[in-house]
């Protein structure tokens, strides 16, 4: 038998109506109709072709992202794609570029902080992209501390105009996509000056290159910040270093929503500066959470179709080995992840519907739940930022010497997906935010009902004195049996660390001498969050043979997969007794068996081109040996049967004629 025929074996053992599922995955028909749609359409096309790739040089490789964004805008145009036909069609191109920026990043902070007279005339450029944009914050000695940066805008009352400069090599602008070489402005973010007086870090809309000839305009220095880690990977995007000596933009470029700076050089500042900022910040979030699901269930499907097809040991009598998926071992590292693609996807589902009420809170001028809703993303940013990185490497190990390959598609990706860990908020530094505000929450509650995502801890009294009711292995499968644990860890570790500051003098102190185990305590708060949305998606109609009972299983293998890695935390608190512990994990490996005979099927609801893939052992068909032959044959090495360089430097040694001379 060949891969192929392990996969179509696999696919029948199905106990699920697959079709079902992938609309399930997806979050809705239409969704799902629209993201397929696009999958296929870049799959189909071959300007969109990927396998190059790992083979091209910097140059080349960037040169031709330069191509396949033009022929995608061309494409959204001829087209007419819907705005998010439009975001699919980019997500499934997957090189990042500098089209991310524009709209990830440039047209959201247009939207978001621009006053309603910048946004009439800088968006419709922006959206036709007859201007295209970056995001300059992070600079060379700053990015998570914003207000450390040093550009400065300072005003000038005489031209009514700002001075933006850089006025040392570490505050040259680092970091930023797309600005090296195409980006036309910059949203830029520096400090603002008046008359001698900061006021804080604000951003300024500048003109880094002509549109007439692309070239740098005066007083502008930008170029390229170097390779980063990987091959392809994100070399495909020029982030860029920019420093600026004394440029000169108008005063209406400074984005005016929540503050202004009048012609007489007064600044007016709005009552609600910060939380506006929060919407954009959710929505962001939002979509990173989204892309973790993607990238994880990218790199799952990729080693659950190789772990059907390889084999190892086992044959006794001449007959097959086993196939890996079979060893406890590999279904103990592999389901958790599955479980935790699907977990990842549904909280990023909710997470729209949270950014929805936030938007209409805003409106409405209610802030009370901004900071809750701001934490809950933060958050949510880090734990499955974190969790899907070191998902794709544990794919990789998972897939043995061949996922060390760059055509299994799993360096590149992991490659590709690790910075989210680091940009849009490191993933410690969110968590430490995350922690200040629980901490606060708790000190508040005589007097402050917790809201959203924390109202456990408005339960906190039974919380801290009830003990865990489970007898048996099955008394885990309880919706209600899990949240209890999880809310219960939460509860009394944040209380335990509240308890710890207070007995600082200084608060401060007590907060950077525990920042360690309120990291912790943040982490638990956030993996409530995520299996108390999993329980609550399945408490919804959920259509199509068999996909409910699929998905309860996977939640639970998500939940006591945590709580056996957590185990420590939930024994410290004093909810479980260790043979409580024991029972979870004992349920636990009786779910991966009944995962197993669904996994292929679960894999394929994911809905995976193989371009997307861009892995041999993760094709669709299986057929992965005489693929890894194919792509092994194409390397550039074995064009010659003798490659450059060995008659210069190995014939030599070989026939003990090496002259240093000639080296
Ligand atoms: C691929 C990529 C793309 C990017 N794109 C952009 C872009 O388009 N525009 C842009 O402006 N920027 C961009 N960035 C920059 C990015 O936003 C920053 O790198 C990020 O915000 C982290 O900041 P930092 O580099 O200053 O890290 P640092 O804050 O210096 O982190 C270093 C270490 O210090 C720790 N640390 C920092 N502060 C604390 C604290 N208070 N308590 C405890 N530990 C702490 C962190 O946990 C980390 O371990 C990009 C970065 C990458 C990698």
């Amino acid at each position: 038998m060949e891969g192929v025929d392990y996969l179509r074996d696999e696919r029948k053992k199905s106990e699920f109506d697959v079709e079902a599922m992938k609309v399930a995955w997806a979050g809705s028909r239409e969704a799902f109709q629209v993201s397929d749609r696009m999958a296929k359409l870049v799959a189909n096309d071959p300007v969109f072709e990927k396998f190059s790739k790992p083979t091209l040089g910097r140059k080349e490789m960037f040169k031709n992202t330069l191509r396949k964004a033009a022929y995608a805008w061309k494409l959204i145009n001829d087209l007419h794609l819907t705005e998010e036909e439009a975001k699919w069609l980019r997500h499934y191109i997957d090189e990042p570029n500098y089209t991310d920026l524009q709209w990830e990043m440039f047209v959201p902070a247009l939207e978001g902080q621009g006053s309603e007279e910048q946004k009439r005339k800088w968006l419709p450029l922006a959206q036709t992209m007859q201007i295209i944009g970056t995001y300059a914050q992070t600079e060379l000695a700053h990015g998570s501390n914003v207000q450390g940066l040093e550009t400065t805008a300072t005003f000038d009352h005489e031209t009514d105009q700002f001075v933006i400069h850089s006025p040392t090599l570490t505050s040259s602008k680092w970091w930023p996509g797309g600005m090296a070489k195409v980006a036309t402005h910059a949203i830029v973010y520096a400090r603002l000056i008046i008359d001698g007086h900061f006021y804080g870090v604000h951003g300024f809309i500048v003109q880094l290159r002509s549109l007439e000839d692309h070239s740098t305009l005066p007083g502008i220095t930008v170029g390229d910040i170097g390779m980063k880690f990987g091959h392809g990977a994100y070399n495909t995007m020029d982030n860029g270093v920019l420093r600026f000596d004394r440029v000169r933009i108008p005063r209406n470029q400074m984005l005016m929503r929540v503050s202004q700076v009048t012609k007489e050089g007064k600044y007016v500042q709005s009552d609600v500066p910060r939380q506006l900022a929060y919407g954009t910040m959710v929505s962001v979030r939002q979509t990173i959470v989204s892309d973790a699901s993607k990238a994880l269930s990218r790199a799952v499907c990729i080693a659950t179709r190789y772990s059907a097809i390889r084999r190892q040991f086992g044959s006794h009598d001449g007959g097959p080995e086993t196939q890996v998926i079979d060893y406890k071992t590999q279904q103990s590292r592999l389901f958790p992840l599955l479980a935790s693609a699907f977990a990842f996807r549904f909280v990023s589902e909710w997470l729209k519907s949270l950014q929805t009420d936030v938007k209409q809170r805003l409106e409405a001028k209610d802030f009370s739940t901004l900071p809750e809703a701001h934490a809950c993303t933060a958050g949510l940013k880090s734990l499955t930022t974190a969790a899907t990185a070191d998902g794709i490497e544990e794919c990789r190990k998972l897939c043995g010497g061949h996922g060390y390959l760059i055509s299994s598609g799993l360096p590149e990706l992991y490659a590709y997906y690790v910075p989210a860990c680091t940009y849009e908020g490191e993933n410690v530094v969110m968590m430490l935010q995350v922690a200040r505000f629980l901490v606060k929450t708790v000190s508040e509650m005589s007097y402050k009902q917790p809201v959203g995502t924390a109202d456990y801890l408005g339960r906190m009294a039974p919380l801290m004195h009830n003990n865990c009711d489970v007898q048996t292995a099955e008394d885990w499968l309880n919706p209600s049996a899990i949240v209890k644990a999880f809310e219960t860890r939460a509860v009394r570790m944040i209380v335990d660390c509240s308890q710890r500051i207070a007995k600082f003098e200084n608060q401060e102190e007590g907060f950077a001498e525990l920042s360690t185990d309120l990291v912790e305590a943040s982490l638990a708060h956030c993996q409530l969050i995520v299996v108390s949305t999993f329980i609550q998606r399945l408490k919804q109609e959920i259509p199509g043979k068999g996909v409910k009972q699929s998905l309860e299983v996977l939640c639970y293998v998500y939940a006591l997969y945590l709580l056996h890695k957590h185990q420590g935390d939930f024994l410290a608190t004093g909810y479980l007794t260790s043979k409580q512990a024991s029972l979870a994990n004992d349920q636990l490996k009786t779910l991966y068996s009944k995962v197993r005979p669904n996994a292929i099927a679960l894999v394929d609801s994911f809905n995976h081109t193989d371009h997307y893939l861009s892995s041999v052992l993760g094709r669709y068909d299986g057929n992965v040996y005489p693929k890894l032959y194919e792509a092994a044959r194409k390397d550039p090495l074995n064009d010659s049967d003798i490659a450059d360089g060995i008659n210069q430097y190995v014939q030599p040694i070989l026939k003990q004629k090496l002259h240093l001379a000639k080296l």
